[in-house]
C-alpha cells in the first residue's frame, strides 16, 4: 500500500434506482441470509425521479465505517449492513490510482475503513422502497471502489442480504429474483428478463397515500406472515410458480391485458396474505381501497385492461398505465377524484414528468378544479372528492439500472477530507 503518512482519499459515486414488484416477495426462508419462499418479477423505476446516490470513499487517515444518510450519521451496525460489508470487503481485489500513487493490495482491505454517504431524492421509509435502491447503491458503489470481479448477479446476492428487495434493483428494465435451491444463498440472484427499452410505453404514476408512518415493518411484517398464514404457504407453493411463468411470457409478449391481470391480482392477493396474518396486518387504506375500485371500473368500461395497479406494505398506489394516452387520461381523473389541498401548488402536487399534466390540458390549479368527472362512474356512484387523501404523486415509467456517476461535483463526500461535503 501507498505511504500511510500520505493523505489520500479513492472515492466512487453511483447512482441506483428503486423498483416496484408486480409478482410480490413476501416471506423468507431463512432470515439471515434474506431467502424467500418463491421468486419475484419487478419493474426498476426511472431514475430520474426515483433513485438513490451513494458515495464510497477510501483512505488511510478513516479510523472506523461511517455512513451519512441523507445527511444525518448513522450506525452501521446492523448485521444487515455489517453482512453487505463483510461480503464486499472479503471479494475485494487490487485497486491502483497511479495519479495519487496509490496501490491497495487485496489484504490491505482488511485494515481500511471506509465513508459512505448517500442520498435519496425521494423519501426514505415511506413505502417507497429507499431501502432497495440504498443497498443496491451501497453493494454496487463499493464494488467498484474495491474493484471486484463479480458479476451483476452476483452482486445481486450480495445486496440481497442488505434486503431482499434490494436484489432487484441491481438491474434496468424488467428483473427476476430467482428464489434458488442452495442454503448458502449462492443461487438467490436476481436476473434481468428485459431493459428498459423493451416496453417503452409504459407509464407509471404513484400515489404518495397520506398516512402516518407504518405499523409492521416489511421485514416482521413477513416474517408473521410466515409463522401463520396458510395462505402463504399455498400462495408460495401453488400460484406463485405459475403466475411467473405468466407474467415472464406477458412481458416478452408485451401483452397488457395479461400483466395487468397478473399484476393486480398478485397484489391484491399479497394483501389477502397480510390479511390472513395473525393479528392481521393492513398495509392498504380507505384511499388505497378507492383507487383500486376506481381503476377496476375503469378498467371494466374500457373492456381491457389499461391501467394496472400494485401496491407494496403501505397505502401508496402505483399504477402501471399501458401507454402515454393513457397515463394522461388516468391522471385526470385522480386529480379529479383527489384534488389538493388548498394551499398547495401543482409543482409540488405532480411530481416527476410533469410534462404529462400538459397532455390532459392541465396548468394550473383552476384547470384541476373544472375536470369533469370520469364517465365510467357517472351513473352509478356520486363522484364524491377527496381532497388532501393523496400526499403528492409522481409521474415516471420503467428505467435503467445503476450507473456510475464520474462528475466529481456529484460526489456526496470531499475529495480531500473523506467527510460529507
Ligand atoms: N440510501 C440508503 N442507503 C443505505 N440504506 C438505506 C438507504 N435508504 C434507506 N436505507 C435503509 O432502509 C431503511 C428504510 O427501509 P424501510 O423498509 O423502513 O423503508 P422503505 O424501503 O422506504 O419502504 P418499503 O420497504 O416499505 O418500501 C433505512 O432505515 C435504512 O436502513
Ligand atoms: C411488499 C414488498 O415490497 C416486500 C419487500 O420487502 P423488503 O425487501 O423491504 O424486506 P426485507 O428483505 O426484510 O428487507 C414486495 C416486493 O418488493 O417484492
Amino acid at each position: 500500500m501507498a505511504d500511510e503518512s500520505k493523505k489520500w482519499v479513492l472515492m466512487v459515486t453511483a447512482q441506483t434506482p428503486t423498483n416496484i414488484a408486480v409478482i410480490k416477495y413476501w416471506g423468507k426462508r431463512d432470515e439471515t441470509l434474506i431467502l424467500p419462499v418463491n421468486d419475484s418479477i419487478s419493474v426498476t423505476l426511472d431514475p430520474d425521479h426515483l433513485c438513490t446516490t451513494t458515495t464510497v470513499a477510501v483512505g488511510p487517515s478513516f479510523q472506523k465505517d461511517r455512513m451519512w444518510l441523507n445527511g444525518k450519521e448513522i450506525s452501521l451496525s446492523g448485521s444487515r449492513f455489517q453482512n453487505c460489508l463483510r461480503e464486499i470487503r472479503c471479494r475485494a481485489g487490487e485497486v491502483e490510482d497511479e495519479e495519487k500513487g496509490v496501490k491497495i493490495g487485496k489484504k490491505d482491505w482488511e485494515n481500511l475503513y471506509v465513508h459512505i454517504a448517500s442520498y435519496n431524492n425521494f423519501p426514505t421509509a415511506a413505502g417507497l422502497a429507499s431501502s432497495a435502491a440504498g443497498f443496491a447503491c451501497l453493494v454496487f458503489a463499493l464494488a467498484k471502489l474495491m474493484n471486484l470481479k463479480e458479476d451483476q448477479g452476483q452482486l445481486s446476492a450480495i445486496a440481497r442480504q442488505g434486503s431482499g428487495s434490494a436484489c432487484r434493483s441491481l438491474y434496468g428494465g424488467f428483473v427476476k429474483w430467482i428464489m434458488g435451491k442452495d442454503e448458502s444463498g449462492s443461487d438467490s440472484i436476481a436476473v434481468q428478463l428485459a431493459d428498459e427499452e423493451h416496453w417503452n410505453d409504459l407509464v407509471i404514476i404513484i400515489a404518495v397515500v397520506s398516512s402516518r408512518q407504518k405499523e409492521t415493518s416489511s421485514t416482521s411484517g413477513m416474517r408473521e406472515s410466515v409463522e401463520t398464514s396458510l395462505l402463504l404457504q399455498h400462495r408460495a407453493k401453488e400460484v406463485v410458480p405459475k403466475r411467473i411463468l405468466q407474467m415472464e411470457e406477458a412481458i416478452k409478449k408485451l401483452d397488457f391485458p395479461s400483466f395487468a391481470q397478473l399484476a393486480c391480482a398478485d397484489s391484491n392477493q399479497f394483501h389477502a396474505v397480510c390479511l390472513d396474518t395473525s393479528p392481521p396486518i393492513f398495509y392498504m387504506n380507505d384511499t388505497s381501497h378507492r383507487i383500486i375500485s376506481y381503476v377496476e371500473k375503469w378498467n371494466r368500461s374500457e373492456g381491457t385492461p389499461q391501467v394496472a395497479y400494485t401496491f407494496d406494505a403501505g397505502p401508496n398506489a402505483v399504477m402501471i398505465a399501458r401507454n402515454r394516452n393513457v397515463a394522461a387520461a388516468l391522471l385526470g381523473k385522480l386529480l379529479y377524484y383527489f384534488p389538493p389541498q388548498e394551499g398547495t401548488d401543482l409543482n409540488s402536487y405532480v411530481l416527476g414528468d410533469k410534462s404529462i399534466l400538459k397532455d390532459v390540458g392541465i396548468e394550473g390549479l383552476n384547470d384541476v378544479e373544472s375536470l369533469a368527472p370520469p364517465p365510467e362512474v357517472k351513473d352509478n356512484i356520486p363522484s364524491q372528492k377527496y381532497k388532501g387523501d393523496v400526499s403528492y404523486f409522481i409521474c415516471t415509467k420503467p428505467g435503467k439500472g445503476p450507473v456510475l456517476l464520474s462528475d466529481k461535483n456529484q460526489a456526496l463526500l470531499d475529495p480531500e477530507t473523506g467527510l460529507p461535503k
